[in-house]
């Protein structure tokens, strides 16, 4: 996960490749809900492992159920209908999938607990919910704002001879709640009717699917009337598998209907949902195609292309009823940017009371990359930048909302070249942590597009660890190019080659199987960051660095490192030879006093033992050797901006290094 302020994204080019995707959260937490409320284990293989579900699994495990994770398996001894633990004060963070049925299934099985959320989620609506429970008898009290949480439930004396009237015209999740808390109690036949008309109804297809798998045939007449048998009993299906989530698959199918193909690959394909999928906003497919994107499927996965030139591309504008796809439609509404026409979305009114409220913010963004955009109570009409040169850029708020954050990515293909500011990309965490990762994986930029930062300067001034710094803050990768040479030596040693052998050594840098995490460094996966970070292997390295065939064979290994989103690079040449056209280089100094003084520090601090005037001139040896090497030698590239810091901590060098990163972006 980009845990990160913001996250820019350069013009992105091209995308193809595999996408597998994480598991559904609407099936997720039913399903862990459902197993919790079972007898008997569930075994729940490829369930979503995010924020929404981590709530649901804490609240379990504090209502006394045996919770056994393995990564994404997750194994649940249910509590058969009976509470272990009756009294608990639950946080529910902003899963509208938890919040729901938990009130329900809680509120009916009685007992004093507390439930709330984010701030967002105290001002998301449950007071139709509350309502239907009430006619039931059950005890609930606000504890905020009339009609939203959080809540106090407390025992109450249940009625279940009449039918229980729930709306159905905010949120379709009231009437999940009901339909899966209500087996719990069905001593005799309940009735549920829907009053209004009932949205989102894909997502009670969901839960009939899936109550059925546990054992609960609900009978209905059509979307008014549902009835649970009496004496329905939860059993566990034993073992059940999670689909991919196909909300997250809108944004990977509308990458493959906006993104030219990535050369070899036909295309994006989507593992783990297709045709068979039990999710309703599979048919985002049907939009999708509406819009020109070519979708072939199998019965768990999607390949998705671009229309040819006139046939599908630019896609068409749409007007469409997305009642049925309300979350996967905000991907509808960027795919608008690249449409001919004017697109509109209409029976949307839900989004107004989600994560945010989404028709504003919808168009609020939009409207940053040029976009017409009209809203109303209950619809969004999205007309594009009329030409390249119409197109803006903008720094997109997500409004803690991960939907938001998904689909103005895709906004990263802008005929314009333009980058894309996600701020606060962590949002994602709610259903989808590693979805920028993912996005990167399947995407390509033009190689110049990729920012590049470089960090030169003479030992012991710092760089090091304000690259590693500087990178883990923007979210980029980070190259640290000086133990490429003290890797190179090191692996030289290992493999009996003299230190002399210019081409023996050069023969070992070009193939380096390197990896950096963070300040760590592993060689063919060991970790060799202390073996390489001694003074002996420093020296060793300046001395291999001085061959010119040792600095060719590591320049493509380290041009490698140029990937998306981003690179900060230190060295001593990364300005001056390795990538010229860095976008900012700085050339990093301080005096040889204060550079002798950290050194010594460092050493004294690993139990080794050295004097100060020694280090200095060590130092000042090194400099002078650096400097009057006839390969790159060690100077600041023309266009590096200075900075000394010997009298800067290393965070106000950070903040300097961003500072002008800043200024060179269109944010
Ligand atoms: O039941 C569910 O799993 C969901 C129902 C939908 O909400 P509404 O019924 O409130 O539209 C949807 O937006 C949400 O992400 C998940
Ligand atoms: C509306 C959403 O979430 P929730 O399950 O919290 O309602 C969503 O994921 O888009």
């Amino acid at each position: 996960m980009f845990d990160v302020e913001y996250l820019d994204i350069p013009p992105l080019a091209k995308a193809g490749g595999t996408v597998r995707l994480p598991g559904s959260k609407s099936i997720s937490n039913r399903v862990l809900l459902l197993a919790a409320l079972s007898h008997g284990k569930t075994t729940v293989h490829d369930v979503l492992v995010s924020d929404d579900t981590a709530v649901m699994l804490a609240a379990l495990k504090q209502l006394g159920c045996s919770v056994q994770k393995k990564g994404d398996t997750v194994s649940i001894e249910g509590l058969g209908g009976q509470l272990l633990t009756k009294k608990a004060s639950l946080f529910m963070g902003n899963a509208g999938t938890a919040m729901r049925p938990l009130t329900a299934a809680l509120a009916l099985l009685g007992g004093e607990f507390e439930l709330s959320g984010i701030p967002r989620m105290h001002e998301r609506p449950i007071g139709d919910l509350v309502d239907a429970l009430r006619q039931l008898g059950c005890g609930i009290d606000y504890l905020g704002n009339e009609g939203f949480p959080p809540l106090r439930l407390y025992p109450g004396t249940l009625k279940l001879d009449a039918p229980i009237r729930v709306r159905g015209d905010v949120s379709s999740q009231f009437l999940t709640a009901l339909l899966m808390a209500l087996p719990l109690v069905a001593v005799h036949d309940i009735r549920i009717e829907v009053i209004g008309e009932l949205i989102s109804r894909p997502y009670i297809e969901i839960t009939l699917k899936l109550l059925k798998r546990f054992g609960i045939d609900v009978q209905r007449e059509g979307w008014e009337r549902f009835t649970i048998p009496a004496g329905s009993q939860y059993r566990s299906p034993g073992e059940i598998h999670v689909e991919g989530d196909a909300s997250s698959a809108s944004y990977f199918i509308a990458l493959g209907a906006i993104a030219a193909p990535t050369k070899g690959q036909k295309g994006i394909k989507i593992l783990g949902v297709g045709a068979d999928s039990i999710q309703g906003d599979i048919r985002f497919v049907e939009a999708a195609r509406m819009m020109g994107a070519h979708i072939d499927s199998t019965a768990n996965s999607l390949r998705i292309s671009r229309g040819k030139p006139g046939e599908g591309w630019p896609l068409k504008a749409i007007d469409l009823d997305c009642n049925h796809i309300p979350d996967a439609a905000m991907t509808l509404a960027v795919m608008a940017l690249y449409a001919e026409g004017t697109t509109v979305l209409r029976n949307i009114a839900s989004w107004r009371v989600k994560e945010t409220d989404r028709i504003a913010a919808m168009a609020c963004e939009l409207r940053k990359f040029g976009a017409t955009v009209e809203e109303g109570a209950d619809y969004i009409r999205i007309t594009p930048p009329a030409s390249p040169s119409a197109w803006a850029t903008g720094a997109i708020h997500t409004y803690d909302d991960h939907r938001v954050a998904m689909c103005f990515s895709l906004a990263a293909f802008n005929p314009a070249q333009l980058p894309v500011r996600i701020l606060d990309p962590k949002c994602v965490a709610k259903t989808f942590p590693d979805y920028f990762e993912a996005l990167f994986a399947v995407t390509e930029a033009e190689n110049d597009h990729i920012p590049v930062i470089c960090i030169d300067g003479p030992t012991a001034s710092g760089k090091g660890t304000l690259a590693a710094l500087a990178a883990h803050r923007l979210g980029y990768h980070y190259l640290d190019s000086g133990a490429l040479y003290r890797l190179s030596a090191f692996a030289a040693a290992q493999a009996g080659i003299s230190l002399d052998d210019g081409d023996g050594v050069a023969g070992i840098a070009r193939t380096l199987p390197v990896r950096f995490k963070g300040e760590k460094v592993f060689l063919d996966g060991k970790d060799v960051s202390d073996a390489i970070r001694t003074e002996a292997a420093g020296m060793a390295a300046s001395k291999v660095s001085a061959h010119p065939q040792v600095r060719t064979a590591l320049l493509e290994l380290q041009h490698g490192f140029r990937c998306l989103p981003g690179l900060v690079a230190d060295g001593r040449d990364m300005g001056t030879v390795v990538f010229p056209g860095a976008q900012l280089k700085i050339y990093l100094t301080a005096s040889a006093e204060h550079r002798a003084e950290r050194r010594y520090k460092q050493l004294i601090s690993k139990g080794n033992s050295a004097t100060l005037a020694s280090i200095q001139q060590d130092l000042e040896a090194r400099d002078a050797r650096d400097m009057s090497r006839k390969a790159a030698p060690l100077k600041p590239a023309d266009d590096a901006k200075l900075l000394d810091n010997s009298y800067l901590s290393i965070e106000n060098s950070v903040d300097q290094v961003i500072e002008w990163w800043q200024g060179s972006r269109p944010f």
